[in-house]
């Protein structure tokens, strides 16, 4: 990185430049409504900017939240707001803020992982990230897939309103969801008003955002969030449905939101780009290839505190095991580790012993959420097993990891 510039933490007063500078490296000048959003959850100090003579050249922020791994929750540093000005780029600023990130969370030692969406799938592998949850984007001819269940009875009551109006009743639910679902986050007041920010100048011409709250005889067990763009076409109506959000806590309650969202009248198309990998709806349906789906990276995870993220998570099968890590940017992550541990928890300790195992931590993060298999990745010749004692089973999951927002 050039001599003369300099990465300090930020602070409130930096917010306005920073938003200026997302503006310019992503194209889309940040306002209104939606720079407020971004301002109630930033977190001055969390940020990082590197410095070039009083203007921001470059910054990354930080965000405390919680996050969903297999069996547990963990505090996890969300990654987000990285750019670098175009007149700085290739100069290693990038470079030098996530090194520095990374030493900053490790050195605070609250956080094992931290977790990111990728712009672009090359950047991050380098500092450590690897792509650990896939998300499926549908895109559905409505028109042309049955639900094969048939509705429930009794059915559950649908409540339709302004998603502040059900924001009680539907955090409700994300809460009792999200801690059962590998790769969610948790959201406090701020990240609700941060998720259901709906600018008219953000929403490409579609409605406003709708909701929907399904109660079961104990109360609300599910809700969904979407928009309608209109159309019209020689054929006659031709709107799409846009999904945000379908978070059901029984199956019952997930059928009756599909029912509702494949069914509004008028519309042609749905879409969704938040579906999981193993997304029930793949199987609810009776022409699942109308569905649409293609795949594409979701969350990155990045290893920074490998024993306690190790310890952290829940193995699905019993497991004793080697591993041997090699961390450039964290060296404390360098060696062999031993994990032990299974349904009900685990230990993870430094070992002088053999390893079955190697891999870099970019491939470790990768299959820590359970969604990428340590033998596919033995199979790229990234990961090397090195005995037949393989880890793989135990470090999957009953579901896939999946993310339901980008932040
Ligand atoms: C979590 C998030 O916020 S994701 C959003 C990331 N931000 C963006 O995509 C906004 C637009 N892009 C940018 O602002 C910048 O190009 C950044 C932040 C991606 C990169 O910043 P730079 O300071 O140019 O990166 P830096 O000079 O440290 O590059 C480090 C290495 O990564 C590589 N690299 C950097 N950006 C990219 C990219 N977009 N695609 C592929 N490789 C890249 C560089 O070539 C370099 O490789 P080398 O060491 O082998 O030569």
């Amino acid at each position: 990185m050039d001599d003369g510039i300099r990465l300090r933490p930020g602070t409130q007063e930096d917010f306005p430049a920073i938003c200026d500078l997302l503006g310019v490296v992503f194209h889309e000048e940040l306002t209104g409504e939606a720079k407020a959003a971004e301002h109630d959850v930033f977190e001055p100090g969390r940020a990082l900017i590197a410095d070039d003579a009083g203007q921001v050249a470059g910054q990354a922020a930080a965000y405390s939240r919680e996050l969903t791994v297999p069996g547990a929750v963990l505090p996890a540093a969300h990654i987000s707001l990285v750019g670098v000005r175009p007149t700085h780029r290739r100069r290693g600023l990038l470079t030098a803020l996530m090194r520095r990130q990374l030493q900053d969370i490790a050195a605070a030692g609250r956080e094992p992982l931290a977790v990111l969406w990728a712009s672009e799938t090359a950047i991050y592998p380098r500092f450590g990230y690897g792509a650990a949850a896939s998300r499926l984007r549908f895109s559905i001819m409505n028109r042309e897939v049955r639900l094969t269940a048939p509705p429930p009875e009794p059915a559950g009551r649908l409540r339709m309103d302004e998603p502040a109006a059900l924001l009680s009743e539907i955090s409700k639910v994300y809460d009792q969801v999200r801690t059962g679902r590998v790769g969610w986050s948790d959201r406090d007041d701020r990240w609700w008003r941060f998720v259901l920010t709906d600018p008219k100048d953000g929403r490409g011409g579609a409605t406003r955002r709708y909701a929907a709250v399904h109660d079961g005889p104990g109360g609300p067990t599910g809700y969904a969030l979407w928009r309608v763009k209109d159309g019209w076409s020689s054929h006659g109506p031709d709107a799409v449905v846009e999904v945000t959000e379908v978070v059901a806590a029984d199956p019952e309650t997930y059928q009756a939101l599909w029912r509702l969202l494949l069914g509004i009248d008028l519309t042609r198309t749905v879409k969704f780009s938040f579906g999981a990998v193993d997304e029930p709806l793949l199987y609810l349906v009776d022409e699942p290839r109308r569905l649409g789906a293609t795949l594409g990276d979701a969350l990155w995870v990045r290893l920074v505190d490998v024993p306690a993220a190790l310890a952290g998570r829940r193995y699905r099968a019993p497991v004793d095991v080697v591993l041997e890590v090699e961390d450039p940017i964290l060296p404390a992550n360098t060696g062999r580790w031993r994990l032990t541990g299974g349904p009900d928890g685990a230990a993870c300790v430094r070992t002088g012993d053999p390893a079955d195992l190697t891999a870099t931590v970019t491939d470790l993060g990768a299959a820590y959420l359970g969604g990428t298999s340590l033998t596919a990745l033995a199979g790229a010749g990234r990961v090397r097993l090195l005995t037949g004692n393989d880890p793989s089973l135990a470090f999957g999951w009953h579901r896939a990891p999946s993310a339901i927002e980008v932040f």
